[in-house]
Parts: C-alpha cells; structure tokens; sequence
C-alpha cells in the first residue's frame, strides 16, 4: 500500500496491490504491478517473499531529537520547565564523545526498528557529538537531515556558542557530511527564544552560501514561548517573522509544532512553501496544544509529521499518526476527519515532499528508492487475528495504526539494503530463487 498522491486533494490518493511485486535493481524499483505477471515477465529475479504482511513505503519522520532519545517519557511539564529540568541536563552530557555515540546508537536503533527510513534530526549543540551522529548513521544506512543545534541565550551556557562559531562549525559540519552518502545537513537554531538576531543571521549566512542545505526549527509551541518571543522581538511582527526577517525560509523549511500559528504567519508560510511538522503525541504529553490541521491546509500550507522524540513519547509513525487522529477528532467541527490514507501519506510522502525528495522517496512509483517497511504481526497477536479477519484494505490500513507497534515491524530496507530484520526474518530465511510452487 502507498499514497503516491496526496489524499488531501485526490479521492483515490491510496493504492494498493494485493499479492503485488516490486522489481528492485541497484536498490530502486524498476517495475510494478501484480506479482505472477512480474514473475513471468521477469524469471531470473531473486524473489523475497513478503506474503504474509503489509508492505508500506518507509516512515519519514519529520521531527525528532537525536540528543532525547533516553529521557522520552518525562511527563508532568510543559515545555519550557521540561526543558530546564530534563532535556538541557541530559543535552549537556552529549559533551563528551563517548556518551554522544552511545545515545546516536539508541537513538538510531530507535528509528529503524520502528520503520523509519528517512528522518530530519535535531542534533547537538556540541559539534563532535554531531560528527559523531553522523558517523553512526552512516554505518546503519538511514536516511537522515541533521545538524548542528545553534542557540546563545536562555539555555544553559555550556550549551550557548556565538555567531561566529555558529557560522565557522556549521559550514566544517556541511563541507564534511552534505551530500555525502545518505546523509543531508539542516541548519538548525533550536527556536528564536534561545537565538539572538545575530545567530540566525549566522544561519542565514550558511544557507547562503550552501542553497541546497536544509533548514528547521521549532515554531508557536507553547502559548508561553510565544509570549517570550514576541517579548525578545519587539522588532518583529509574529515568531515566524524572526526567521523571515532573517531570511531562512523556503521551500526546505521544515518548521516543528506551528500549533498557536496566526493567519498571517500561515499566509506567509504557505508563500514561502515551508512544512509545518505536526507532532501530536508530543503536543499531547507537553499539554502543547490541538493542531490546526484545517488551517494550515486551508490556508496552503504543506504538513508534514514528526514523533518530536523526547517530547514525544516514541518513534512509532504509526502511533503518531494514531494521536494525530486523535486529536483532530477531538477538535469537533474545527478537526478534519482524517482516513487511514491520510496517515500513511502524512507518516510517507508527506515527508520526502518536507524534505524535497520526494522525486526519490515516498511511496512505490517506478523509479523511486526501495525503502520499505514490511508490517508482519507475530501470529497469534491480537493485530494478527484483526488482519487475519479484515474485509477491506482501508480496514487493514486502519488496524495497523489503530494497533500497530514496534512489535509488528519485520523487515526494513533503505535504497534495496536491509537495515532492520526481527529475530527469524533475516534475509536469506524468506528469499528464494524461485517461489514455492514452482520447485518440482
Ligand atoms: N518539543 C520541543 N520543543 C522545543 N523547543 C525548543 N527546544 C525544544 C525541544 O527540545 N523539544
Ligand atoms: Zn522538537
């Protein structure tokens, strides 16, 4: 199953192919359709047999911090208490190296055997531990946009740099690690309350001078943050206006949260061609606040999802997309009912469009990489029985976000390579040359 258009605005945005085939060469997929037909039309190809399962495009998450991987779970504050009394101690200790490439592990550990392919990371505020994240990812062979998280006041001052450090770390980090492999690189100023005019010129002045380089940062979160921005800024007109004046919007803008956004801001967002990344679990657990999906959509603006790890309470797509209707069912008439084709294109292509790539990723089409996540309930599991029983794939669909876990994910492959297996899927045990009933 796939969205290869956006269901927002195409009735018939999901496709599914019961007993289908992908033909994979050099890790992309060359062809598709009904598997006896592929098989026919290609008898030498190696057949991995995914019978049994659910195979949906990679999950491209849109938000999460690397340095949070091992505080998830930290309820009880909003979001600026639960910054100083559990994030920023916990960013601190990434200081050392040792410790830095231990979370990397954890944290990228997390993204794969959950079914993510494609992630856009916060990083650290210490340049090594993101040479260090970098270094990490590449041996696991995610996709991932990271970068090096600038900030210089209202933190903690081991975790404050300067403009020019800002602006000499950031272009090592890009001249180093853009482009080169899977790995991308995003500016990053952690959010205007802890930036000063002169950071995000410094952001400003890198992406400048590296246009292809992504940029993110968080926006209109908590109705306190807000407050506090508007109070630092006199000069601007709304929080977006503090990353505009400074030039860092554009089409590789992916902006987290946008829950207590303006008319005004969605109107100039939407002409910038910026992502908003809704992270409903962490706007949950951190009492955020009820995303206005309608509004940004209405008012033009792409919405990409994010599990916001560790504000969010995990890296399952699946769940956050589970809360994401939630709570746009919570809305009453000011939600918009979301389908189980919303919540694959907003865990899927939603994302490679955030990301621009979504002439590489996203979904199955001819051409694009083959990453992939293969959903296989264990038997006898509850989800198992449900799938074991549904009538429609829209059911299916709906059952695996509804029910879906860490447990249910089988296989992972990022551009053809496998990146995850669960203990009695490993490769070599479900492929074979020819299928079953065709050995005499
Ligand atoms: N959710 C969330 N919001 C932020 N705003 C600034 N930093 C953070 C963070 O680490 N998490
Ligand atoms: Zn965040």
């Amino acid at each position: 199953m796939h969205t290869p258009s956006n269901p927002f605005t195409d009735d018939d945005a999901l496709h599914v192919q019961e007993d289908g085939g992908l033909l994979v060469d050099g890790g992309k997929i060359t062809a598709s359709g009904d598997f006896a037909t592929l098989r026919t039309e290609y008898p030498e190809a190696t057949i991995t047999d995914l019978r049994g399962g659910v195979l949906l495009p990679g999950f491209i998450d849109t938000h999460v911090h690397y340095p949070q991987v091992r505080i998830i779970g930290g309820l009880g504050m909003p979001l600026l208490d639960w910054l100083d009394h559990v994030t920023l101690p916990e960013e601190a200790r990434l200081s050392s190296d040792t410790y830095a490439r231990a979370v990397a592990r954890d944290f990228l550990h997390g993204l794969r055997c959950n079914g993510t392919t494609t992630a856009l990371v916060f990083g650290s505020h210490y340049r090594s531990a993101v040479d260090v994240f970098f270094e990490e990812a590449a041996q696991t062979g995610l996709r991932t946009v990271a970068g090096q998280v600038v900030s210089d006041r209202m933190l903690r001052d081991e975790l404050h740099t300067t403009p020019e450090l800002a602006y000499s770390e950031g272009k090592a980090l890009i001249e180093r690690w853009h482009g080169v492999g899977r790995a991308r690189y995003a500016v990053t100023p952690r959010f205007s309350l802890s930036a000063s005019e002169g950071i995000l010129d410094a952001c400003a002045a890198l992406m400048h001078e590296f246009p292809d380089v992504h940029f993110t940062s968080h926006i209109n979160e908590n109705v306190r943050e807000v407050q506090t921005v508007k109070e630092l800024f006199p000069g601007s007109l709304d929080y977006l206006d503090t990353y505009d004046r400074a030039g860092l919007l554009g089409r590789r803008s992916v902006l987290a949260h946008s829950v207590h956004t303006t008319d005004r801001e969605l109107g100039q967002m939407a002409a910038h061609h910026c992502t908003a990344a809704h992270c409903p679990c962490s706007n949950s657990a951190l009492g955020s606040g009820l995303f206005p999906l309608k509004r940004h959509l209405n008012a033009g603006v792409h919405v990409s999802m994010g599990t916001d790890v560790g504000g969010g309470t995990g890296f399952s797509m699946l769940k956050e997309g589970l809360q994401a209707y939630f709570m746009q069912q919570l809305l009453g008439e000011g939600g918009l009912p979301l389908t189980p084709a919303h919540l694959l294109y907003l865990s899927t292509r939603a994302g490679a469009q955030a990301l621009d790539m979504q002439d590489q990723i996203g979904d199955f089409g001819v051409g694009k990489a083959f990453d992939a996540v293969w959903l296989r309930p264990p038997e006898g599991s509850t989800l198992d029985a449900i799938l074991n029983h549904a009538t429609s794939s829209s059911e299916t669909l709906a059952a695996l976000f509804a029910n879906g876990t860490q447990a249910d994910v089988a296989r992972v492959w990022v551009g053809g390579d496998e990146v995850f297996a669960r203990a009695g899927f490993k490769g070599s045990e479900v492929v074979q040359k020819q299928p079953p009933e065709l050995v005499s």
